[in-house]
């Protein structure tokens, strides 16, 4: 039998159930009445929430060989061009052939070589901060967007006014509309999709039109100029670079090349999204900021910045990244995953193509695990035996879905994170009173979930922060 949960409407199912505001606080009060595993239905998809993290290891990440695929998108992958984004292809071969490549140049054994990268990303990043503080948001767009252009494409972002950020950006503007599965009628309605696009009624299909256009580009544009690149001899070490001729098809690595590129964007990657949160909870919580610097402090002496090296002996800023994502987490409910054979769990009949959606969210702020967990504690990833490792939960998703870009998004966090407290005083800004200007947190989703527009001021703690802020690594 199917799992309990609200009673939907014929075709319809669930649908108007699902809030489009922050669904993950909706499915939590549900488990309250249904219990742990929630039966939903939308358009005749099977649908299960999972709120328990148990349940959750066992369906997605055990049994991951059943439950590693992706519901069909008939409007973003087969009208408007998104075909080609491995993260939302079926569990098949053709999804396993990208997710090698990528992972082969992403993976972890890897990431000392993407170091001097990240490094030089970093630098440009404090020289920002000390110059245009308010325009953080922006330093931390660039920033993201740097480390995966120059690491993907060896393209250099140059300024906020990147060609390559804004096409990504506006290519995103389409897929927003209609990223929850249902919102096009098309969706429901695959034949839908043989409509011509000047028949009455088809503007999904004009706008479609208009979108796949830019889709193609984001895809094509970047991958075709590191090929000219390479054949001129001007193109770097990078993805791209380092995956052609060797026997993978092109088409793939262009693929691959891509996601890593949109994982970088502001719209629909998650690392602006947890530094963006890391000024915010230091504006909040500046007792964490002091601690986390006197940590600093005391292996550096304020005469240097902290170091990949250093980050054993800085076990608080590894739990201040860790609190981040629980936190702050941008993926409250990760990717939603689709199985691909009938399955019976708990007395429970899923059968083939049943949608599994996991609740991050619920997980991480869930009290009999978390004490107080809408507060920022990062010392209650300190206590041994105390709580979990928000990676081993589901911060980066889960089974053989899980995020490959981890690496790069801990490492690059973690050295903007350590060398902007080693040489910054976080704060609020002040009005020209010289009030404070403090808000309580908040956070919007899209894509992705993002902290809520907020000001912060970033002050050179010293001359020599600021020596240290001027002098470091100028080239990659
Ligand atoms: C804070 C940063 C990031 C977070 C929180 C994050 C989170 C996630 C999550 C939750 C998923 C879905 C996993 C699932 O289906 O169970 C995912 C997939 C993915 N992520 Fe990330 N990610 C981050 C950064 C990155 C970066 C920097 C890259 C690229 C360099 C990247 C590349 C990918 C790719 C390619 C997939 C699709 C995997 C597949 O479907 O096989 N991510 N990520």
């Amino acid at each position: 039998h199917k799992p309990p949960g609200p009673r939907g409407w014929p075709l319809l199912g669930n649908i108007s159930d699902i809030p489009k505001k922050s669904p993950w606080l909706t499915y939590t009060e549900w488990g309250k009445i249904y219990g742990d595993i929630i039966y939903l239905e939308s358009f005749g998809t099977p649908t299960v929430i999972l709120n328990n993290l148990e349940d959750i290891h066992e369906l997605l990440d055990k049994r991951s060989a059943i439950t590693a695929s992706r519901p069909r998108m008939v409007m973003a992958s087969e009208l408007m061009g998104w075909g080609w984004d491995f993260a939302h292809m079926p569990h098949d071969d053709y999804w396993r052939r990208h997710r090698k490549v990528f992972h082969q140049y992403f993976q972890q054994r890897n990431m000392s070589n993407h170091f001097p990268v990240i490094r030089k990303t970093t630098s440009v990043l404090l020289n920002q901060l000390s110059k245009s503080p308010d325009k953080f948001r922006a330093h931390f767009r660039q920033f993201a967007a740097t480390v995966v252009l120059k690491l993907t494409y060896d393209h250099e972002v140059l300024s906020e006014d990147d060609y390559y950020v804004n096409l990504a950006d506006k290519a995103l503007e389409g897929l927003l509309q209609v990223v929850h599965v249902g919102s096009s009628l098309v969706d429901i309605f695959p034949v839908l999709k043989y409509i011509p696009a000047w028949f009455p009624g088809a503007t999904f299909k004009r706008k479609a039109q208009v979108y796949s256009q830019m889709t193609q580009k984001l895809r094509d544009v970047p991958f075709e100029r590191a090929k000219k690149q390479i054949a001129s001899g001007s193109l770097g070490a990078c993805f791209v670079s380092e995956s052609l001729g060797n026997g993978v098809d092109d088409d793939i690595i262009g693929n691959a090349a891509a996601l890593a590129y949109l994982a970088g964007s502001d719209t629909a990657g998650h690392t602006v999204s947890i530094i963006a949160a890391f000024a915010l909870a230091m504006i909040h919580f500046p007792d964490v900021q002091a601690r986390a610097r006197k940590e600093i402090d005391d292996l550096t002496g304020g005469l240097r910045l902290p170091d990949f090296d250093d980050r054993p002996s800085l076990p608080y800023i590894d739990a201040i990244i860790a609190e981040l994502f629980r936190w702050a987490t941008p993926t409250p409910l990760a990717i939603a995953h689709m199985s691909q054979a009938p399955d019976v769990y708990k007395g429970y009949y899923f059968p083939s193509g049943t949608l599994f959606i996991p609740n991050v969210h619920g997980v991480f702020h869930d009290e009999s695990r978390f004490s107080d967990p809408f507060r920022f504690k990062p010392e209650r990833f300190l206590n041994e035996n105390a709580d979990f490792d928000p990676f081993n939960m589901g911060g980066f998703g889960y089974g053989r879905r899980i995020c490959p870009g981890r690496y790069v998004a801990l490492n690059s966090s973690w050295l903007a994170i350590s060398r902007m407290l080693a040489v910054f005083n976080i704060s609020p800004a002040k009005d020209e009173n010289g009030k404070e200007k403090i808000t309580p947190p908040e956070f919007v989703s899209g894509l992705v979930v993002h902290p809520a527009p907020f000001e912060v001021d970033f002050v050179p703690r010293s001359g020599k922060a600021l020596e240290l802020i001027q002098k470091e690594d100028t080239v990659f």
